[in-house]
């Protein structure tokens, strides 16, 4: 695992879109062989979506042969509502940059038949080999995806319940209430998400700590789904300094010296 400790959210957003164009562009890709990138929703993604439309106005970088698939989507919410995940990815990237709409990948959560949902997901993932990089976030109880604590690590994209911490969470986009969150997600699982080339989870804020402390420090554990990373042959964490707070010093300090000397460490 590489661990690329930054001084606040913003700097994670410049490094990991430039880390990403940066893929994209050594990749080379063409209509008959996309660069397949998984994505998250959140605020945590927010910076980084802003920066890499910049680089894509800036002529940095293109989007046309990137195909994309999202972790997961709310279930039995109406696609036009503002906060279907739908909505936030048209919004706050997509709208914004060259993609095309055929490379767009979402869950429908408005499925009649979740499971025939997820396993098109499932199968769709499949026909381009598998996702080159896969950027995530984390939840407040180490949620990736939605896979929230106790969830398979071995599980693949299906219909999950949310946890009463985790709709509190995401009731701050619901005018605080509670009520308003879905219970229901489709979400990728920790098996699909593993099976990514590459993984990139950003993580910022100090209500994020202990989410960071279980992925980088705790053992593999269902509880906290994210210490799946660990069992990926390369997974890079981009964290702020106040997320770093229930790190032991000398972990920090580990990797920080390992970035500075420029060695990447898997
Ligand atoms: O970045 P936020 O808003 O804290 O969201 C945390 C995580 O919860 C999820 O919304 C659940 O999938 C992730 O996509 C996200 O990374």
């Amino acid at each position: 695992m590489r661990l690329i400790p930054l001084n606040n959210a913003k700097d994670v957003g410049l490094w990991s879109a430039r880390y990403i164009a940066d893929r994209i562009n050594k990749f080379q890709p063409t209509a008959e062989r996309p660069f397949v990138l998984g994505l998250p929703t959140g605020g945590t993604p927010l910076p980084t979506y802003q920066r890499l439309i910049e680089l894509y106005q800036a002529g940095e970088v293109s989007f046309q042969n990137v195909v994309t698939f999202n972790m997961d989507e709310y279930v039995g919410m109406a696609s036009d509502h503002p906060e279907s995940y739908r909505n936030f990815m048209y919004n706050n990237f997509f709208s914004h940059v060259d993609m095309q709409e055929q490379n767009i990948n979402l869950l429908d959560g408005n499925a009649a038949d979740h499971e025939a949902e997820c396993q098109r997901y499932e199968d769709k993932i499949k026909t381009y080999g598998r996702i080159n990089l896969f950027m995530g976030g984390v939840g407040n109880d180490g949620h990736i995806a939605f896979n929230e604590p106790a969830s398979s690590l071995a599980s693949r994209t299906r219909i999950k319940t949310l946890t009463h911490e985790t709709r509190i969470a995401n009731s701050r986009f619901f005018d605080g209430d509670i009520n308003q969150v879905p219970k229901y997600s489709l979400t990728i699982g920790v098996g699909t998400l593993l099976d990514s080339e590459e993984v990139m989870i950003l993580i910022t804020g100090h209500n994020k700590a202990q989410a960071l402390q279980a992925a980088v420090e705790g053992c593999v554990n269902h509880l906290w789904t994210i210490s799946a990373l660990q069992l990926h042959p390369k997974s890079m964490i981009i964290c702020d300094e106040p997320s770093t707070q229930e790190l032991k010093v000398k972990t920090v300090k580990y990797f920080q010296e390992l970035e500075a000397e420029n060695l990447t460490h898997i």
